[in-house]
């Protein structure tokens, strides 16, 4: 017989009721009930056991540093975050680097493609019985031409027949007469390969809204662009590398001091539209280098009838080395290669602050104005912002909007962010990006007051152009500043590792500070 404890809850509450043993509940019933309790207890515990090793991750996650990098497109920030990632998880660089070579050679095959259909508007057709072209005749008749040393090989030319549309075919080798026709006969079968190499790094998606049809990846865009083989062996290899100095100079990591790669991945499973394109550049590097220097391309260029990207000009210098048999991507390359970022792309850390650990979130956004909706999801829990704005912008125009001034674009979306509620206590920290693009264009001639009327009679010169940008800035700020923060600015140029990475130490000692007050407080 079982004894039950009555008790007025029991008899009044339905679910005791109803969870009360049956009254004719046997010895074994009851036994078998009690281990089934016992472990239902057991279990119980467990969960809350776990919920509390959860909350203890989760109030450790709190305690995370998360950093987002703003600004508009083409400001430097995946270029940044590449600076980060050299710094704080180099091996996860590694790992990646002959990823980019599609990347540098995508770059290069749209720069010959802009190249050509700019040379075209221009009228550079001929007949093919007579080697130089109107504009050619043109330009080369005109006293302002420049005058170009080192112009191609000192071989006598092979013409190639204009019958011979195969690039890999011909054994002539270009020179400065050869005309730009047969250039472009040459460069036919390798810019053809430019809408598959886009599409090996997008994955087919190009979203709309997001200016020049440019090629936009999402986080892991590295997988599509290596061998299934290709990456484990490069990823075992790499990884391995890192441990181990003696490996490294058999694995193809970057020679300190040059920054290149080492060896070879000869061995490796390729990628065979990858290595087409490879094979294509090697051959056709006397034609691109022809092309590059070619009188008419320079001339173009120095009237700006031809604007090629900044990263065009540094692949395009380069180009013997970079199509060279067994070209591997060197660091500064990677930090050159431009692809545009889709969507938010998060890249964690462990930095290491004093002897202190801390995991860091970098967020990596897309900058292009069809992207900027996907930033405030991650505004809630920000503990910093670095906000990229690129100086030497003051002479272009959004791709998005062709009206905007690309600096008044950035000032306004600076002022956005200063004065946006969710942000009203993060960290601060501006990049005045591109010094050493603006320097250049400054010394070329480029008049800062042309494009931007308030600048007025000011000198043309680097330190009252910066100074009257870094002004406008602290300006923005003052003015939406309720919390009375300080905004940290430094001028920079991302692609300069050395001083990239001093100035990454500052903001990382300057946010570990506001880290450090905040956590006195709770
Ligand atoms: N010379 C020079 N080039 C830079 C500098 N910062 C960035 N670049 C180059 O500018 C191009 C664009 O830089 P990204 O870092 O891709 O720009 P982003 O802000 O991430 O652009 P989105 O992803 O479109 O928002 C790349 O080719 C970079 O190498 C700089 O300070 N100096
Ligand atoms: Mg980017």
């Amino acid at each position: 017989m079982v004894m039950r404890t009555s008790s007025i809850r029991s008899q009044d509450d339905p679910l005791s009721l109803a969870l009360l043993p049956p009254l004719t509940e046997s010895e074994s019933d009851r036994q078998a009930r009690l281990r089934r309790e016992a472990e239902a207890r057991r279990i119980s515990e467990q969960i809350d056991e776990e919920l509390k090793v959860d909350r203890r991750k989760w109030e450790r996650s709190r305690d995370d540093v998360k950093l987002l990098l703003l600004g508009q497109a083409e400001s430097g920030k995946s270029t940044l975050q590449k600076q980060f990632q050299l710094m704080y998880s180099p091996a996860s660089l590694e790992s990646e680097r002959i990823s980019w070579r599609t990347v540098v050679y995508f770059n290069v095959v749209r720069s010959i493609k802009k190249i050509l259909a700019t040379l075209e508007v221009w009228d550079d057709v001929d007949d093919g019985t007579d080697s130089q072209s109107a504009l050619e005749r043109q330009e080369l008749g005109n006293d302002e031409f420049p005058v170009l040393d080192n112009v191609g090989p000192s071989v006598s030319p092979t013409v190639p027949s204009p019958v011979d549309t195969h690039p890999q075919a011909s054994t002539s080798i270009p020179t400065k007469a050869t005309s730009i026709s047969e250039l472009r006969l040459h460069l036919r079968s390798l810019v053809r390969t430019e809408p598959q190499l886009a599409d090996r790094l997008s994955g087919g998606v190009s979203p709309a809204g997001s200016g020049k049809g440019e090629v936009f990846v999402r986080t892991g865009w590295q997988a599509r662009t290596i061998q299934k083989g290709h990456e484990s062996v490069v990823g075992k290899r790499l990884r391995r590398s890192v441990n181990s100095p003696t490996d490294s100079a058999k694995v193809g990591v970057p020679d300190q001091a040059s920054g290149r790669p080492a060896t070879s991945l000869s061995t490796l499973d390729p990628d065979p539209l990858i290595e087409e394109v490879a094979s294509m550049l090697e051959q056709s590097q006397d034609a691109i280098r022809t092309l590059w220097e070619h009188p008419v391309v320079r001339a173009l260029i120095s009237k700006r009838k031809l604007k090629l990207d900044e990263w065009s000009e540094f692949f395009l210098n380069d180009i013997t080395r970079i199509s060279a048999q067994g070209y591997i991507p060197s660091t500064d390359d990677i930090l050159h290669a431009r692809i545009q970022t889709m969507g938010v792309s998060e890249h964690v850390f462990d930095v290491d602050v004093h002897g202190k650990t801390v995991t860091w979130h970098l967020y990596d956004v897309g900058g292009a104005r069809g992207q900027r909706h996907t930033w405030v999801p991650y505004f809630d829990d920000a503990n910093a912002i670095i906000f990229v704005s690129p100086l030497s912008a003051f002479d272009q125009y959004l791709e998005e909007d062709p009206r905007t001034n690309r600096i008044d674009d950035s000032l306004q979306l600076f002022t956005q962010i200063c004065s946006n509620q969710l942000l009203k206590s993060v960290h601060l920290v501006l990049f005045l990006n591109k010094t050493d693009i603006l320097k250049k264009k400054l010394e070329r001639g480029l008049r800062v007051s042309k494009y931007i009327l308030s600048y007025g009679e000011r000198p043309n010169e680097y330190e009252s152009v910066v100074n009257y940008f870094r002004a406008h800035f602290q300006q923005v700020h003052r003015r939406n500043n309720q919390n009375r923060r300080v905004l940290y600015v430094h001028l920079t140029n991302v692609t300069d590792t050395t001083a990239t990475q001093d100035i990454i130490a500052n903001v990382r000692d300057s946010i570990f500070r506001g880290y450090l007050k905040l956590a006195a407080l709770v």
